[in-house]
């Protein structure tokens, strides 16, 4: 693969309804749009998930800037690359940015798709052509709101109801979604939101018939986690606390969790998301694609790479239009019956919208080694 230069854009696009979790309310959504441009005139798009504020990481949109202009993408430019798994490994002194690197990774990941002219599900090794697709429902402003919401995604076909949760939004909630949807497959995300106090509370939450329980503990812990499992029925899932194949790797020895939420952006990539997938698929933890709010590109990788096999849980992929008034890739992704489909086009299978990513651009830069 020959890069003949790298192009960022800082992109600002309007969600279509805000999204409050136990951290903050996204309104909108700043974040930068990679494209790799390689000699064969071919192009690789990635995505940042990083936001503006960094309430969910340490990585903001400023920060991902900072480092892919001034190391990831001057490394990348020197380096000789064959193959996207080299990506990472040329990435490993830069410590941690694992959004930053994400983003780069993809792109080169979705270049090398469409010059071998294969899909990325198929480069990454995908065995899926359809995947289930799950939402994620923040915080609403009464629980009877709460209700109709979760109604009307049931109606849209979703086959998977996350809601988001904290101390004083989380039983009385649950129990008026298990009243009127007793069946359906239901979770809780609490980012973060409870401790090792809160036990006797969390033991509650067992009664609900969850599929998980996600990430109820601080973000960078797996030890406790571990003692809230051995106290719990429901199944723990992790999310912000994993961020490498190596913290899968403890975080399944010690216990500390059932199910592992993958993020690209979190994890540094396609690369070490394959390799925590295949760890998973070997102990037998299912894992699932989670969202930060993808605009189309970001959201094309999630659809590819959910279709490996241990993905096993409808995940947080909620087709363009739950998010987008207009979304920046055509055609847009869509839901049918609570599916969608993985595209056989070559690399990601959705071609960005130029002139509607110009449009939203508030900065840009290009890089290349002349
Ligand atoms: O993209 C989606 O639909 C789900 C979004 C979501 O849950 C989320 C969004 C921003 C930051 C953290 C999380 C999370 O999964 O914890
Ligand atoms: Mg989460």
């Amino acid at each position: 693969m020959e890069i003949q230069s790298i192009n960022l854009s800082q992109i600002k696009m309007e969600l279509l309804h805000p999204f409050t979790t136990s951290v903050g309310t996204e309104y909108d959504k700043s974040f930068i749009v990679v494209e790799v441009l390689g000699k064969s005139g071919l192009s690789g798009w990635g995505e940042s998930v990083s936001i503006i504020e960094p309430i969910y990481n340490e990585e903001t949109v400023g920060t991902n800037w900072h480092i892919m202009s001034e190391f990831l993408i001057p490394m990348l430019l020197k380096a000789s690359i064959k193959h996207p798994d080299q990506v990472s490994e040329l990435f490993t002194p830069i410590r941690r940015n694992y959004n930053a690197k994400a983003a780069i990774e993809c792109a080169i990941w979705d270049l090398y798709a469409k010059e071998k002219n294969i899909s990325l599900a198929k480069a990454l090794g995908g065995v899926k052509d359809k995947i289930e697709v799950g939402v994620s429902v923040g915080i609403q402003k009464s629980a009877e709101a709460m209700v109709e919401q979760i109604a009307s995604y049931i109606n849209e076909g979703y086959k998977r109801i996350k809601v988001k949760i904290k101390p004083e939004w989380d039983v009385h909630i649950l129990k008026l979604i298990r009243k009127h949807f007793p069946e359906i497959q239901l979770m809780a995300d609490a980012n973060c939101a409870y401790t090792l106090a809160d036990i006797p509370h969390l033991q509650k939450l067992d009664e609900f018939d969850l599929t998980m329980i996600e990430q109820p503990l601080a973000s960078d812990d797996i030890i406790d986690h571990a003692k809230l499992q051995e106290k719990l029925k429901t199944s723990i899932c992790l999310d912000e606390s994993i961020h490498t194949s190596e913290d899968a790797r403890k975080a399944i020895e010690l216990g500390s969790c059932k199910i592992i939420n993958l993020k690209l952006g979190r994890v540094g990539g396609l690369t070490e998301t394959k390799k925590i997938h295949d760890l998973c698929e070997a102990h037998g933890i299912p894992v699932w694609c989670g969202g930060m709010l993808e605009g189309g590109i970001g959201r094309a990788h999630n659809i590819a790479i959910t279709s490996l096999s241990n993905f096993t849980i409808p995940g947080d992929t909620a087709p363009s239009s739950h998010y987008w008034k207009q979304d920046i890739i055509f055609p847009e992704v869509v839901m049918v019956d609570g599916y969608i489909k993985v595209p056989d086009a070559p690399g990601i299978g959705f071609e960005p919208n130029h002139d509607y990513i110009e449009q939203l651009t508030l900065k840009q830069k290009t890089f290349s080694l002349n």
